[in-house]
């Protein structure tokens, strides 16, 4: 059998507003640290064999070209929030690639394994649609569909009660750990630190690191 191959659409918030729960740890850090697990995130997704092409959805020129440089595909987010930021890059993965899977992954994961990602997307692949819940099983790392089946990605929040009710199958088996864990917070960032960070991290997690310890 064919495995799918997947597009996988990364949201990247304009830096001014974003990892806000950070600021307080990060300080003069912050937006350093938001590219770098960002740029962690899609450098890992862009090795995992089954992802085709990472789509990131930015209005922010400055993640969009160090994002571009790795190797995404950006297109510029029309500003309606998380969710119509998705839709969008949705929609420029359905205009490239219309037999490919589509799925939706955080941009702050900076533990992520490619290996972890392949077992996402190869199990994700059996459902029409399927969602992957963050380590604290409220909110949702990962969100995709089947070719053909329509995107409607429920993020933000406690998303993952939100996927649940609209039918997409949970997936949370063992081993993926690097999947499930976002960094909101200066713990979430510590806990992605023991779970080895992506280059980009490493490099700026150190310029926090009084405050990390
Ligand atoms: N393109 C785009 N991405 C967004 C938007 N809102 C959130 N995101 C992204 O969605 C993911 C989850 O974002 P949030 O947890 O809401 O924000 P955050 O910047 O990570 O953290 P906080 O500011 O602490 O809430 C991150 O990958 C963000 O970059 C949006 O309006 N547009
Ligand atoms: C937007 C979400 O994530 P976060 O925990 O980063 O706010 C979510 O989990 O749906």
């Amino acid at each position: 059998m064919q495995l799918a191959r997947w597009s996988i659409v990364v949201p990247v918030k304009t830096l001014i507003r974003a990892k806000t729960r950070l600021a307080g740890a990060a300080g003069p850090y912050r937006t350093d640290l938001a590219v770098a697990v960002a740029s962690d995130t899609v450098a890992a997704a862009l090795r995992c064999p089954l992802v085709a092409r990472v789509i990131v959805v930015t209005a922010d020129p400055l993640p969009a070209e160090r994002l571009a440089a790795l190797g995404a595909h950006v297109v510029t987010d029309p500003d309606r929030g998380l969710n119509a930021a998705l839709r969008f890059g949705a929609a420029e993965a359905l205009r490239l690639a219309p037999d490919d899977a589509i799925g939706a992954l955080q941009a702050d994961l900076p533990a992520l394994r490619p290996a972890e990602l392949e077992v996402v997307l190869t199990a994700a692949a059996e459902f029409e649609q399927a969602f992957v819940p963050d380590a604290a099983e409220v909110g949702t790392t990962f969100y995709g569909v089947r070719p053909g089946v329509a995107f409607r990605p429920g993020f933000g929040g406690e998303s993952r009660a939100r996927h649940l009710s609209a039918g997409a199958k949970e997936l949370a088996p063992d081993g993926i750990p690097s999947v499930r864990r976002d960094v909101d917070t200066i713990e979430d960032l510590r806990e992605a630190l023991a779970l080895g960070v992506g280059p980009a991290t490493a490099a700026v997690a150190p310029l926090i690191g009084r405050r990390l310890a």
